[in-house]
């Protein structure tokens, strides 16, 4: 292959993850000219490339070196490190981080009708997947003696066409289960979307930039889970609600003219904020709280 001097990063054409991956790189501060097939796209802001792909192809497009990076939910990287190494192999991707998105998880599911005390229960079944390698690992970490059928999609309908007697899927609201009568038995990975790469890093210029993008891609990631919070509170119950924040830095106070015993108080917090905690802060004697969402940041 001829050595190339831009950065690839491959993302899902068209699916659950594509929106959200195209918007993190483009927070991130990259354009791209978009070509009439749209399957390659020339980075015009760096000397970055973006493939638009099946998810399935990431892996083994990190692995081949035809990109550097990619975007791919951590089932789909997990199911094929998981074949790899069933098949006495050493992947060549690896998860580099995880991105927030496309949240959801792999569960065994069985009929409502059957009952789960356990993965004993599962033995001697039939498990339909499209995630052959991952279910094995689990049925064999958990000593179950239970057989593997692999179908390509629509996985949820075995059970009721007779192919299966339980399977082994995606679920995310748990909607497409109850669908079709499964109730969800136990799960055996948390998924989200993750930034894979090889397990060689590349070097020179195209290491310098993958550099720059990881940092970038750090940066928007605390950007959007981090929340400005301003709010009153009587000086006495400073300490009490800065307790309450959730990870927050230590809060700037400022005096408020004409109120001797209030304060104003601001910080930056990292993660959710709910009403849960907006209502423990009033209890602590907090008022006129407002809770911001933060666009750039720089330490
Ligand atoms: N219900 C869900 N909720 C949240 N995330 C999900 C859900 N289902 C799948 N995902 C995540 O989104 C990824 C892509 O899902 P999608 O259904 O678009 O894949 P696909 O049909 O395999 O697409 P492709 O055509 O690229 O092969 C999944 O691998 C998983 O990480
Ligand atoms: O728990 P839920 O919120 O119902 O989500 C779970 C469903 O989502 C995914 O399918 P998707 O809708 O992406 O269709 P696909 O199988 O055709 O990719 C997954 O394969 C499940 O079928
Ligand atoms: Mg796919």
């Amino acid at each position: 292959m001829k050595p190339r001097d831009r950065l690839r990063i491959a993302v899902q054409k068209s699916g659950r993850l594509s929106d959200a991956s195209q918007d993190l790189l483009s927070r991130c501060g990259l354009r791209f000219r978009h070509s009439r097939d749209k399957l390659f796209c020339f980075g015009e802001s760096l000397a970055i490339d973006l493939l638009l792909v099946r998810d399935d192809d990431i892996p083994g497009l990190i692995a081949d070196g035809v990109c550097d990076l990619g975007i791919v939910g951590r089932n789909v990287l997990a199911e094929q490190e998981c074949a790899a190494q069933l098949r006495g192999e050493t992947p060549a991707f690896e998860e580099l981080r995880s991105l927030g998105f496309g949240r959801c998880r792999l569960s065994i599911a069985l009929p409502q009708e059957l009952d789960y005390d356990g993965a004993s229960s599962l033995d001697g079944l039939r498990i339909a997947t499209t995630y052959p390698a991952l279910t094995t690992q689990w049925l064999k970490s958990e000593g179950v003696d239970a057989k593997v059928v692999v179908l390509s999609g629509s996985v949820e309908i075995a059970p009721k066409l007779g192919t299966a007697d339980a399977i082994c899927d995606l679920v995310s609201t748990g909607a497409t289960l109850q669908a079709n009568q499964l109730r969800e038995a136990i799960g055996i990975l948390e998924s989200e979307a993750v930034l894979a790469g090889s397990t060689t890093a590349p070097k020179g210029e195209r290491g310098e930039l993958m550099e720059l993008l990881l940092r970038r891609i750090e940066g928007v990631i605390q950007v959007r889970e981090s929340k400005l919070v301003l709010l009153h509170a009587p000086r006495a119950s400073v300490d009490g609600i800065a307790r309450l924040l959730p990870n927050g830095q230590r809060p700037t106070i400022t005096s408020i003219e004409g109120s001797p015993d209030e304060v104003a108080l601001q910080a930056v917090c990292h993660g959710t904020i709910t009403w849960q905690h907006l209502e423990d802060m009033k209890r602590a004697g907090a008022s006129a709280m407002l809770v911001l969402p933060v666009e750039k940041m720089l330490a």
